[in-house]
């Protein structure tokens, strides 16, 4: 496996514009740095308030490091334009399914980000990319002509994969995207993406609770603790001889979510 994403001191401060404290700064990120292998997968743990969606963030270019450096094939990320930067990186947010425009059908939706990437592809090259993509992510061809509404949650969360993967990125970061799903429904989730992980090579970073889905889906995990990265390593490593108390904590089996045992996990 080669190097496929390495990020090198970011840092992350925040100044209170208004509130009690208007310009004090907030280290949300002390310096961190870390490197995932093409095709890896890594999920991000903590408690709340750690850094880890601003990790996630800024790995998805929605939020500028205050120093630091990433670099993506060798390639420093944020001196590529958006246009660039997201053929190689593409988020999932907490709140995917209400990023879905009501009034917009699934194909124009999933038409958008390759309308955005001017590629010179023809209008029909795109469509058909769109039906390639809803397949892989196991909806029909006529789920092109509906409107959000008409979707199951779990088929609505397809959409917001597809969403993801239509532009073949090399990374997808899911902040927290699966956690108000029904847990059958996120466990064919949870399958779908170590499907397209094996079939397109995508490299995964997830931010999460869950040590079930972590232990399921992830090879690497990086634990933050108030804005301070406290141990990175293989999942193997960490389940077996977690190096910081939390990391242990963090990784109890949760009784409320199962993923049912699927041919690729990673455990
Ligand atoms: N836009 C912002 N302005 C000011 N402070 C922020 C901003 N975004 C995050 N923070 C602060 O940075 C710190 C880290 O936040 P972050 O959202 O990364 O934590 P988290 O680990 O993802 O938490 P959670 O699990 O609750 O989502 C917190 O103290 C948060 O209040």
């Amino acid at each position: 496996m080669s190097k496929l994403l390495e990020v090198r001191n970011i840092s992350k401060y925040y100044t209170h514009k208004d509130g009690w404290l208007p310009g004090r700064r907030i280290c949300a990120l002390e310096p961190l740095s870390f490197s995932l292998e093409r095709g890896e997968t890594l999920a991000i743990m903590g408690e709340t308030g750690s850094g880890k969606s601003t990790i996630a963030k800024i790995i998805a270019g929605a939020e500028k490091p205050s120093s630091g450096e990433l670099f993506i094939n060798g390639q420093a990320l944020d001196k590529m334009a958006d246009q660039q930067r997201c053929r190689y990186v593409r988020m999932i947010f907490q709140d995917s399914l209400r990023s879905l425009n009501p009034q917009i059908t699934v194909g124009k939706q999933l038409l958008e980000p390759l309308l955005f990437n001017h590629d010179g592809r023809s209008l029909e090259e795109r469509k058909k990319r769109v039906f390639e993509t809803l397949r892989k992510v196991g909806l029909l061809p006529e789920h092109y002509h509906f409107y959000p509404h008409m979707l199951s949650s779990g088929q609505q969360q397809r959409v917001c994969i597809a969403r993801a993967i239509v532009l073949e990125p090399q990374i997808i970061v899911a902040d927290e995207a699966f956690a108000a799903l029904d847990p059958s429904i996120r466990a064919q989730i949870i399958n779908l993406i170590l499907d397209l992980q094996q079939d397109m090579g995508i490299s995964f970073i997830f931010v999460t609770h869950s040590p079930e889905i972590v232990k399921h889906v992830s090879d690497k995990i990086l634990i933050m603790h108030r804005g301070k990265m406290i141990e990175f390593g293989t999942t193997q490593a960490l389940i077996t001889d977690p190096q910081e108390s939390l990391t242990a904590t963090l990784l109890q089996a949760d009784n409320n979510y199962k993923v049912p045992l699927h041919s690729t996990t990673k455990e």
